[in-house]
């Protein structure tokens, strides 16, 4: 089974992940961007103030295919539990964000987005979404990227919005505005229940 954890950056992704590693020891822990040499492309990418929208698109989805084929399928194929830090919904809602506030001359960028990964990707059996205001996302997060700025995070959580609306039985919305004890225990309660079902 294929879990994923998503929400805006600082919304305690992974400091949910890192603690579900105790509670869950023989599922695979993993992550996008990646540590392989596409991710260090996509790092490359986020640093960069002029990277083009739809070039930095494809090096997340580079990304993702070969975590896709080299890790997740593997290990899905073992029958192995795999919970990811962010997976093809953090480029459905970020990667859409940044194309519309380009001039790229892409009508949809969601639904782009999306159509891309159709062909070859996997979906999550089920995604835990830590929602989180933009502001408090982008002050968790420090601000450090061309990313974690308030109105860039606003437009992202608006894509978050339309996938959890156009998907309500994947997602588990979780208040992520709590303490940090309080979001670990909602989240572990609703993996409980998702691998009971
Ligand atoms: N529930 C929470 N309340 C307050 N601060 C938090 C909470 N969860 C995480 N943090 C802090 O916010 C920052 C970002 O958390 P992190 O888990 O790295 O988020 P993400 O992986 O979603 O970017 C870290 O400094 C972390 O200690
Ligand atoms: C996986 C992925 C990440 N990102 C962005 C979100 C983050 O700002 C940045 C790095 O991801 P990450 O290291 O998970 O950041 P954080 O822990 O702060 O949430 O990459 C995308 O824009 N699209 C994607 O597909």
């Amino acid at each position: 089974m294929l879990i994923t954890l998503e929400g805006l950056d600082g919304s305690g992704k992974t400091t949910v992940w890192e603690a579900l590693h105790d509670v869950y020891p023989d599922a695979l822990f993993t992550r996008e961007p990646t540590d392989s040499w596409y991710g260090d492309a996509v790092y490359r990418s986020i640093d960069d103030d002029d990277a083009d929208p739809l070039a930095e698109l494809f090096l997340y989805t580079a990304d993702h295919a070969d975590h896709l084929a080299n890790t997740v399928r593997p290990a899905l194929d073992e029958g192995r539990l795999v919970v990811s830090d962010r997976y093809s919904d953090s480029r459905f809602a970020y990667q859409a964000a940044t194309i519309a506030a380009s001039d790229a001359d892409v009508a949809r960028p969601l639904e782009y987005v999306r159509g891309i990964h159709s062909a070859f990707s996997r979906p999550p059996d089920a995604t835990i979404y830590l929602d989180l205001d933009a502001r408090t996302a982008a002050d968790r997060a420090g601000r450090t990227n061309k990313l974690e700025r308030d109105g860039y995070l606003s437009a992202v959580r608006k894509n978050y919005e339309r996938l959890v609306e156009a998907e309500p039985e994947r997602f588990v919305r979780i208040d992520a505005t709590r303490s940090p004890e309080a979001v670990i225990d909602s989240v572990e309660r609703a993996l409980a229940d998702i691998l009971d079902e």
